[in-house]
């Protein structure tokens, strides 16, 4: 198939949305490998040029074939993943870990503000531990269960000392100021919503406490920091809760914020990936 095909036919498939208002119908892989790997560590942006008047695409780049991501990059292992997400082949949550990955440091203090069965928990874990013993996660739930279930987790996983890096509290999201110390320097504030997978569906998060959270996540998010948010719509209450995300997203202001929401056109009910970076 040539290039020019193979970039239509994806079209109808993937949106990338972000805070400028542009819509991008298509983010060719090749093209988000090689903007990524032309962008800086600390300044994470997603492509927002003009698209092309005529087909609304952004204008491919002459050197499509050429340049490839080298091994140091601070993108490496995330234009994959993208591409493998484009494909398919990776999950929302695989592209929230990667995003994460390219924000996070050894030493920060992140937040996972829905720990349910703590596999986000784990990952942020595993990006903030190291030696000084300086990087904490705060993981939230509001059910013992999932709690449990969370400490099961890393108790299986971790060693003793990676464990106590860990602060487990049973309480909304929406109180997390109240249990991350105030000087603490927040990097990441993840949320995955919905019900706790293989627990009860019918505890949810909602979207009252969701954007009180999100109110709260960005009170306490440094400069450089990331709210991370999967969106689940295929259960009552999902969609609504989807709008409250992209209301507050859509209002923070384009001068300190990237919005970027990655949605599956034709998996009206697939997750949705949303990632709100603070400049
Ligand atoms: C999709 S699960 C999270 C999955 C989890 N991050 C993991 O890696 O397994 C959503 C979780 O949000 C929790 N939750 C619901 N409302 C909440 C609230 N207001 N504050 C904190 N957690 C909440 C649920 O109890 C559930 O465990």
């Amino acid at each position: 198939m040539s290039l020019r095909r193979w970039f239509f036919s994806l079209a109808s498939h993937s949106t990338l949305s972000c805070s400028s208002g542009i819509t991008l119908f298509l983010v060719p892989p090749l093209i988000l490998k090689n903007t990524l790997c032309n962008s800086s560590k600390k300044n994470l942006s997603f492509y927002c040029g003009e698209p092309n008047k005529k087909n609304g695409f952004f204008s491919v780049a002459s050197d499509l074939q050429s340049s490839s991501c080298p091994k140091d990059s601070p993108f490496s292992g995330l234009e994959d993943a993208l591409v493998s997400y484009l494909f398919g082949k990776k999950r929302a949550t695989d592209i929230a870990h990667m995003v994460w990955k390219q924000v996070v440091q050894k030493g920060d203090t992140v937040i996972d503000a829905t720990c349910g069965n703590g596999f986000d928990t784990l990952a942020m874990l595993n990006l903030v531990a190291d030696d000084s013993h300086d990087g904490y996660v705060y993981a939230l739930d509001i059910q013992e269960d999932a709690l449990n279930n969370t400490s099961l987790l890393l108790e299986k996983s971790l060693s003793s000392n990676e464990r106590k890096l860990v602060k487990l509290f049973n309480i909304c999201h929406s109180k997390m100021e109240n249990v991350v110390p105030r000087n603490a320097s927040v990097r990441l504030v993840a949320f995955n919503l919905g019900y706790l997978p293989g627990g009860d569906k019918e505890i949810i998060t909602v979207s009252e406490t969701t954007s009180l959270a999100l109110e709260a996540a960005k009170r306490i998010l440094m400069p450089g920091g990331l709210i991370s948010i999967v969106v689940y719509v295929g259960h009552p209450g999902g969609r609504e809760e989807l709008e409250a995300v992209e209301s507050f997203a859509t209002k923070l202001c384009v001068e300190n914020w990237i919005c970027c929401k990655l949605q599956m056109l034709n998996r009206p009910f697939g997750p949705i990936p949303i990632f709100l970076y603070r400049r």
